[in-house]
C-alpha cells in the first residue's frame, strides 16, 4: 500500500511540512485547507513543489457543512464546492473529503442528504473528481461510519465514496467488522490515527490528543486488517491533530509517522494470517545485562555502590577497564575504558547507563525488523566479549545490544577473566528499566519499543512530583520478562526534567531488581551498607489504615523503608537506593501477582528524593 500524511499532522510552514513528508519517504500528502490558505504559495506553486519533492497530492480536505442545508444555504454550499474543485485542478488533487455536517442548520432528513450528495457527485464527475464522505464522530446527524456507508450506498454514484477515519470509528467503539459491509472500491480514502484512552468530549479528544498508530490505545491494526480485507488498494494516510506534534520537529514527527504506518500495516497483515517478508517482533525478549559508563575517578565509587547492593565482582575484562558484577541472575557491567563508546558517552552525558543487552531468540531477525522500521544500527563491537552482536541506537543515544540466547555464554566467557567471587545465590532478576525522555519524544519512544519488540502498553500514570506532573507509561513484553517505564515531564523542576537536563537528553534513570523476599533482601543489603532512600512515618500510618495491615507488618515495612501497594491481582513491595552522583538509582521489588509499578507510591518516593535535591 502507499503511505500518506495530512499536512495538519506536522509543524511548520506548508513548505516545511512538504519537505519533511518527502524526506521521511511518504508517497503523498493530504493538503489540509488551512495550511493552503495560510501559505503565500499559489495552488500551482504548491503543485510544482510537490512534483519536485516526488509527492502525490492524495486528498484535499476538509470540505465542511455541505449536506442537508436548508433553503439558500444549499445553493451556497454547492457554489463553495465548485470553487474548491477549481482550486483542486491547480493543486492536481482528484479527491476531496466532505465531512459530515456539524452546523446547527443542518437537516437530518435522509432523502435530502442523499440527494445533495448525488448532486455533488454529478458536478464532481464533470471534473473527474472523487468525493469521499466521512462521518465525524461529533457530526450533527451523521456520526457513525455505518450510517455514512448507508448514505453512500443509497447515493449510488460512481464519484461518491466513503472515507474511513480510524479515530472517528474507534473513539465511538464501533466494531471494525462492520467495515466488511463496504466494498473496497467504494472506499475513497483511509485516514489513520490512534489516541490514548481518555474519557473526554470526542471533538476535544480528536483535536488535541490523536497520535500515530502504535502510540495510543485504540485497536488500529484490527481496523486496518478489515480495510485490507475489503480489497481497498488506495493509500493509508495519517491524520493527526496533536498539540505536541505542533511544537516539535516536523522531520522527526514525519519519520515516526512512516515507522508507525509500516508497523501497523505489518501488524494488520499478521492478523489476516499473512506472513510479511519482514520478521515479526521477537516472541521473547529479556534484559541480559545493563552497562554503566563512568570515568576512572568515579569507577571505585560505583563499584562500592554495587557491592553495597549485594553484587559481586565476578569478572574482569582481560584487556580493558571493564568489570562484570552479578547477583542472582542479574549482570551489571562497569565500563571505565578510555577511548571507548562508554567513555564518549560518559563525557557527553556524565555517569550513566550507556547500554542495555537484550536477549532474544533470533538477533538477526530483530536487526532486520529494526532496519525495516528505520531504526539505526551502530557499527561497533564493544559488547562484552567483543562479539559483533548488532547494536541499535536507543534512548538518549544509548545502545541496545541484541544477543541471541545461544550466544550468551560466549558473551561472558570470551573476554572476562573470572575472579572466583561467589555470587549471591538468592533469586534476583531485572524487573524493569525506567527511562526518562524529553516530553516531545515521549510518544516517539513508545512507538520504538512497541513496533520493534512488540511491547504492550498498559495505562499511563500521572505521577505527582513535588515540583510538577510526570507522565509514566509502562510497556511490557507478553510474558513480562521485559518491562520498561517511560517517564516524561513538562515541568522544569521535576526529578525527571532535571535528569534530562543534567544528562543532556533522555536516558535510563533507574533499574529495578525483583527478589522473592524483599524483607530479607532489605536486611542483606542494609548489612552491606546500602544507602537506602528513607521513607517517613506518615506514609506507614496511612498504609496501615488503607490496607488494614497489622502492627508487626507495618513496623517491618517501616524499618526497612519498604513501600507497599496492592490491587485485586496481588501486592507489591518496593524500596529504593539513593542516587549515584544525583543521577541513576536502583529499586528492589517483590511482586506477588501484581502487575503495576507502585504508581500510588511514586509521589512519596519523589518527595523523599526531593529532600536530597541540591540543584
Ligand atoms: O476535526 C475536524 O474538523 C476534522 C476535519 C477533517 C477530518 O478528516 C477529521 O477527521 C476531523
Ligand atoms: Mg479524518
Amino acid at each position: 500500500m502507499t503511505f500518506g500524511i495530512a499536512t495538519v499532522s506536522l509543524s511548520g510552514t506548508l513548505e516545511e511540512k512538504l519537505r519533511a513528508a518527502a524526506a521521511a519517504g511518504f508517497d503523498g500528502v493530504e493538503i489540509f485547507e488551512n495550511d493552503l490558505i495560510a501559505s503565500p504559495l499559489s495552488p500551482r506553486e504548491v503543485r510544482a513543489m510537490m512534483d519536485d519533492l516526488g509527492l502525490g497530492c492524495m486528498l484535499y480536505q476538509p470540505f465542511r457543512d455541505f449536506e442537508g442545508m436548508p433553503g439558500a444555504m444549499r445553493q451556497r454550499a454547492l457554489d463553495r464546492a465548485e470553487a474548491k474543485f477549481d482550486l483542486m485542478g491547480d493543486l492536481g488533487a482528484d479527491r476531496i473529503l466532505v465531512c459530515s455536517n456539524c452546523s446547527p442548520h443542518a437537516l437530518g432528513e435522509r432523502n435530502r442528504i442523499v440527494a445533495d450528495l448525488q448532486e455533488l457527485g454529478e458536478r464532481a464527475g464533470k471534473r473527474s473528481i472523487i468525493v469521499g464522505y466521512e462521518a465525524l464522530a461529533w457530526g450533527r446527524h451523521v456520526f457513525d461510519h455505518r450510517d455514512a456507508w448507508a448514505i453512500v450506498e443509497a447515493v449510488d454514484h460512481p464519484h461518491i465514496g466513503i472515507i474511513l477515519d480510524s479515530f472517528h470509528s474507534l473513539s465511538r467503539g464501533i466494531p471494525s467488522e462492520s467495515i466488511q459491509a463496504i466494498p473496497g472500491d467504494k472506499i475513497a480514502f483511509v485516514q489513520l490515527a490512534d489516541a490514548p484512552r481518555l474519557e473526554m468530549d470526542l471533538l476535544y479528544w480528536s483535536r488535541h490528543f490523536r497520535n500515530f498508530p502504535g502510540q495510543g490505545g485504540l485497536p488500529v491494526a484490527d481496523y486496518v486488517a478489515e480495510i485490507i480485507r475489503t480489497g481497498y488498494d488506495g493509500p493509508l494516510s495519517l491524520e493527526i491533530f496533536n498539540d505536541r506534534f505542533r511544537g516539535w520537529s516536523p522531520d522527526l514527527i514525519a519519520a515516526d509517522g512512516l515507522r508507525s504506518l509500516r508497523h501497523v500495516e505489518d501488524a494488520a497483515e499478521r492478523l489476516l494470517g499473512r506472513t510479511p517478508a519482514v520478521p515479526a517482533p521477537p516472541a521473547a525478549v529479556r534484559p541480559e545485562f545493563v552497562e554503566f559508563a563512568v570515568n576512572a575517578q568515579d569507577a571505585p565509587a560505583l563499584e562500592q555502590m554495587f557491592g553495597s547492593l549485594g553484587f559481586a565482582r565476578t569478572g574482569v575484562h582481560r584487556t580493558k577497564a571493564v568489570t562484570r558484577w552479578q547477583a542472582g541472575s542479574v549482570n551489571l557491567v562497569i565500563n571505565a575504558q578510555p577511548d571507548s563508546f562508554g567513555q564518549g558517552f560518559e563525557r557527553a552525558h556524565g555517569p550513566s547507563i550507556c547500554a542495555v543487552g537484550l536477549a532474544v531468540p533470533d538477533r538477526d531477525a530483530v536487526a532486520a525488523r529494526a532496519a525495516f522500521l528505520d531504526i539505526g544500527q551502530v557499527d561497533q563491537a564493544e559488547a562484552p566479549g567483543n562479539l559483533s552482536v548488532p547494536a541499535l541506537r536507543g534512548i538518549g543515544g544509548s545502545l541496545i545490544y541484541l544477543i541471541g540466547e545461544e550466544e550468551i555464554p560466549a558473551v561472558w566467557d570470551t573476554e572476562f577473566e573470572p575472579t572466583g567471587a561467589a555470587v549471591d545465590p538468592h533469586p534476583l532478576t531485572i524487573d524493569h528499566l525506567a527511562a526518562v525522555v524529553r516530553i516531545d519524544e515521549y510518544l516517539s519512544w513508545q512507538l520504538y519499543w512497541r513496533a520493534l519488540f512488540g511491547l504492550e502498553q498498559s495505562l499511563q500514570s500521572d505521577v505527582i512530583d513535588p515540583s510538577g506532573l510526570v507522565l509514566s507509561q509502562p510497556l511490557r513484553s507478553a510474558d513480562g520478562a521485559l518491562r520498561l517505564t517511560l517517564n516524561a515531564s513538562d515541568a522544569a523542576g521535576t526529578l525527571s526534567s532535571r535528569f534530562v537536563g543534567h544528562n543532556f537528553g533522555g536516558g535510563y534513570q533507574h533499574i529495578a531488581f525483583a527478589s522473592d523476599d524483599l524483607t530479607a533482601t532489605a536486611h542483606r543489603i542494609a548489612e552491606k551498607g546500602a544507602d537506602i532512600l528513607p521513607i517517613g512515618g506518615n506514609y506507614y500510618a496511612d498504609l496501615a489504615a488503607r490496607f488494614g495491615l497489622d502492627g508487626a507488618t507495618r513496623t517491618q515495612l517501616r524499618d526497612a523503608h519498604i513501600l507497599y501497594d496492592a490491587d485485586d491481582a496481588g501486592d507489591y513491595r518496593q524500596l529504593y537506593s539513593r542516587a549515584f552522583q544525583k543521577r541513576f538509582f536502583f529499586e528492589f521489588v517483590e511482586r506477588r501477582g501484581y502487575e503495576g509499578y507502585g504508581a500510588p507510591n511514586a509521589g512519596v518516593r519523589l518527595a523523599s528524593q526531593e529532600r536530597f535535591r541540591t540543584a
